[in-house]
């Protein structure tokens, strides 16, 4: 294994800086995602009339999208895919709603889809008030947060949030104000309290880094590959908003050495593996698919915390990865208490087919195992949720596929 692979834009950046320019009236946004979340987000953000939109299952266009059009004053209807009417949304409409928002649940109460029906100015806030106070739960989703703090500058009096919970997804929270104040807001994360300055954004230009949640896939390639195997990934920094660069350290334990060069590219190598470990995916829940099978398909056994919102991703990732790893002889075990133990006997990759669930991070964590045998991924197409040129980079690094990768767009 040599060469380089090409990662995807960041979609999380994507998505964000595509609401903030939105907001901002103008920017140029550079090497934008070509994942189906933000060019789907691109098309919605365009379409001024519409009377039904349409998130498909990306659950930052359904949850930014919300806050967004009704802050807007639009008045539309917001749905999604099967699934993702089955995501919760009730926290981010609860908070909407003390802003002004009025929004009607259309089919299950606290889920998808919504009617926005524009806003009513919230009653006066008293003059002495400075920010606009809302208690939001954090163990749900960072989605619903980064939705809420990026409408906030456009409030006459800004916004101030109460954090309530055990917060997930923190660094989606960083990688929010970041870019907020990229885009010139003012604001402030008191760790509990963050809190955002009515002020407009400035448009302003942003190029946008490659996604590490994809660059996992690449980490878990170099983990199985023959000794001696290396590879290098352009447009990764060293100085990342992404939580998912926690990929590396996590990475080194199951054998792959990172090394940060320059013009904002990383080279992979293979070394000795670790005997063991345990990781909190609270902060990198993403990361959670691809360490799970690296580590079944080389038997080092982690103790995995902080999975809570995996089962309501885009499928219950927890039971589709103990369904799925089991065939190959890996177990994800439920220790109680929230721990999930990653084991494995006799792993073996011989020819097992692999269900996707809908869900690109399935598709993508399993197809590395490819290495030590070989398999079938079912539905191979929902990669282009994140990584639609996922097939194509494997075939180019040396991966045989049949069929062929086709472009999925
Ligand atoms: O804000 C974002 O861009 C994201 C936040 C995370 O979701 P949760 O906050 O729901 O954990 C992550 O899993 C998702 O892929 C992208
Ligand atoms: C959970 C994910 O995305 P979202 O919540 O934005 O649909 C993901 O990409 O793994």
């Amino acid at each position: 294994m040599r060469g380089t692979a090409q990662v995807p834009a960041s979609k999380s950046e994507s998505n964000r800086a595509l609401i903030i320019r939105a907001l901002a009236g103008a920017g140029e946004l550079h090497n934008l995602s070509d994942a189906n979340d933000t060019q789907l987000m691109q098309r919605l953000l365009l379409d001024p009339t519409a009377a039904e939109f349409n998130a498909e299952d990306a659950g930052t266009v359904m949850r930014f999208l919300t806050a967004y059009l009704v802050m807007t004053g639009r008045q539309t209807e917001l749905t999604g895919t099967a699934r993702m009417q089955e995501r919760p949304i009730r926290v981010l409409v609860d908070a909407l709603r003390e802003l002004g928002a009025r929004i009607e649940y259309q089919g299950q109460e606290g889920y998808p889809p919504l009617q926005l029906l524009g806003r009513t100015p919230a009653p006066a806030t008293e003059e002495s008030a400075d920010f606009t106070e809302l208690k939001v739960r954090g163990d749900i989703s960072s989605q619903y947060i980064s939705a809420l703090l990026m409408v906030g500058p456009t409030l006459p009096h800004g916004l101030r949030i109460w954090l309530t919970g055990k917060v997930g997804s923190r660094p989606y929270i960083r990688m929010t104000l970041a870019l907020m104040q990229h885009f010139g807001a003012v604001c402030r994360d008191l760790g509990e309290v963050l809190e955002v300055r009515p002020q407009a954004y400035t448009p302003t230009d942003y190029t946008v880094e490659g996604d590490w949640s994809a660059a996992s896939y690449w980490y878990a390639v170099v983990a199985l590959a023959p000794d001696g195997s290396h590879l290098t990934l352009p447009t990764l920094r060293r100085y990342s908003w992404q939580g998912d660069q926690a990929i590396v350290g996590i990475m080194a334990h199951l054998g792959v050495h990172t090394e940060f060069l320059a013009d904002e590219q990383v080279r992979l190598s293979k070394t000795a593996v670790g005997s063991g470990f345990s990781q909190d995916f609270t902060d990198c829940p993403d990361l959670a698919q691809t360490v799970a099978v690296v580590a079944a398909a080389l038997g080092v056994p982690v103790l995995m915390t902080g999975l809570e919102s995996l089962r309501i991703k885009e499928t219950d990732r927890i039971a589709a990865l103990q369904t799925e790893l089991a065939k190959f002889g890996g177990f994800l075990t439920d220790e109680g208490d929230e721990r999930f133990r990653v084991s494995s006997t006799g792993f073996r990759v011989n020819g097992q087919s692999v269900a996707t669930y809908h869900d690109h991070r399935m598709a993508m964590a399993f197809a590395p195992l490819a290495l030590l045998g070989p398999l079938t991924i079912e539905d191979p197409k929902v990669v282009r949720k994140s990584y639609p040129q996922f097939w194509r980079e494997l075939e180019k690094a040396g991966f045989n596929t049949d069929p062929a990768p086709a472009p999925v767009f």
